[in-house]
């Protein structure tokens, strides 16, 4: 009988954390890639695309997690081990040298031969014939690689990796310099490299079109893992709204398979009191506290906005999914005024606040500040807790406040806050049913219910 095949994990990331200095870039970050696979690495300038792949190709050191290349710790490889399995096609490349293209090309073999200055042998110069042939820069081989256009260079750049021969292929952004004609030609190489030799492809990537066109699994990134699924999945219209703060149009063109990402059309773009309309519910959660909850509203297809929440908080990327908009504040960080900013505005135009029963720190105090200020202002706020020892329990002090007490790390001031909010007329829950059957009840008219999809 014959053992059925089991997907090799190739490149693996667990728990990376990294920063370039006292700030965290990208948080908790973890993914498997299989041999074989084609992924896109989708986002916004700055989301961490390009360190994320120097991290796997370890240019990078992770602060705290582990990546594994071929179930090995990619720091036990050695830079030369790694070069042999894996290669990098940067944004750009600059030498300080006149070199010729060939001889760039030629580089690609360097981690093959026995020392640096050795000379390459027939076979490397075949290879690298080859990939000039394959990367359509056969006819720049004497040109200086520095006096190239960007496209020749990038395509340069390819040749090199290409003369590699890796069983990894990490490329960022590999087509933001060439004509369309390069882009599809470029594209089509590596899909041809990854079904002929089973190169495993990574590649950052800016155009969501060509991703769709040639990439099964695509990762939209930003500081973290949004979404990580095939086309149909990550290339939803409100999800890329969210992570890139635009309006585009998602569809599949008349006689394509592929799906489409293109700016609204003129006429079909909302009136702008439709745009402008601010979701009338808004979540104050952190830690998990506001996953049950969201979910539910979301099913229910209450349109909602959160935060401020930290990146990296499970909470965080829920919201990133599932509400309308999300205030976002840095790893860690405690609310920064401009965030607070933003939540005291987001207050003013919110019908109602629900509030999870989230940790209650120095950092995220000043939300509940504001919630208190907001609320004596008129705004209606439920208290969400837990179904025992629930806020509305707890703070009319008839029964011990030990779940909240449990949960407030301000010495006293978080439950002090959250009591005055009882007095003020927050409304208490014992359960995000209840909550459910309240604003069913209760939610005035200017509640935006979605219509189902
Ligand atoms: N060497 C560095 N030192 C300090 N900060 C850096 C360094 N390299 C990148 N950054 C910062 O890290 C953040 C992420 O950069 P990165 O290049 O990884 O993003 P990206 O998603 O690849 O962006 P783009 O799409 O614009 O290429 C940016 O804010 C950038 O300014």
């Amino acid at each position: 009988m014959v053992a059925a095949s089991v997907p090799i994990e190739q490149l693996v990331g667990q728990h990376i954390t990294f920063g370039y200095n006292e700030q965290t870039l990208l948080f908790d970050v973890s993914l498997r890639v299989q041999a074989g696979e084609m992924v896109a690495l989708l986002g916004p300038n700055g989301s961490g695309k390009t360190t994320l792949l120097r991290l796997l190709s370890g240019v990078l050191r992770p602060r705290q997690g582990t990546i594994l290349l071929e179930g090995r710790d990619l720091r036990s490889w050695g830079r030369r081990g790694i070069a042999r399995r894996i290669a990098v096609v940067p944004q750009d490349l600059h030498t300080p040298f006149q070199f010729t293209v060939e001889h760039m090309v030629g580089m690609g073999r360097a981690p093959f031969q026995s020392s640096f200055l050795g000379a390459p042998s027939k076979e490397d110069d075949v290879m690298v014939a080859e990939a000039m042939e394959e990367a359509g820069v056969a006819s720049l081989a004497g040109r200086v690689f520095n006096e190239l256009s960007g496209g020749e260079r990038q395509r340069v750049m390819i040749a090199m990796a290409l003369a590699q021969q890796p069983a990894i292929l990490l490329l960022d952004e590999p087509t933001s310099h060439l004509d369309i004609k390069y882009q599809i030609e470029t594209l089509e190489l590596v899909r041809h490299l990854n079904q002929r030799r089973a190169t495993t492809v990574i590649a950052a990537i800016h155009d969501l079109n060509l991703a769709a066109r040639y990439f099964p699994r695509l990762i939209l990134f930003q500081r973290g893992i949004v979404a990580d699924a095939g086309p149909a999945e990550v290339l939803d219209s409100a999800l890329l709204k969210k992570v890139y703060g635009v309006d585009v149009q998602v569809g599949i063109m008349r006689g394509s398979v592929h799906l489409s990402i293109l700016p609204p059309a003129e006429n079909t773009r909302a009136e702008p009191h439709e745009v402008e309309q601010h979701p009338h519910i808004h979540v104050l959660a952190g830690g998990g506290s506001g996953e049950v909850l969201m979910r539910a509203l979301a099913d229910e297809r209450y349109a909602f906005s959160a935060g401020a929440l930290n990146i990296g908080d499970s909470d965080h990327t829920l919201a990133l999914r599932l509400a309308d908009d999300v205030i976002t504040e840095q790893p860690y960080a405690p609310i920064s005024p401009g965030a607070l900013e933003h939540v005291r505005e987001r207050f003013r135009h919110t019908g109602i606040l629900i509030l999870c029963p989230m940790p209650i720190g120095p950092g995220n105090v000043p939300l509940l500040r504001e919630a208190l200020a907001a609320r004596r202002k008129g705004l209606t706020i439920l208290l969400l807790d837990a179904p025992k020892g629930s806020v509305s329990v707890c703070l009319d002090g008839k029964k011990n406040s030990s779940e909240v007490v449990a949960r407030d790390y301000t010495g006293g001031e978080g439950t002090q806050i959250l009591t005055e909010l009882v007095g003020a007329g927050a409304i208490s829950f014992a359960s995000v049913q209840e909550v459910l059957e309240w604003l069913r009840q209760h939610a005035p008219n200017n509640v935006v219910v979605r219509p189902p999809a």
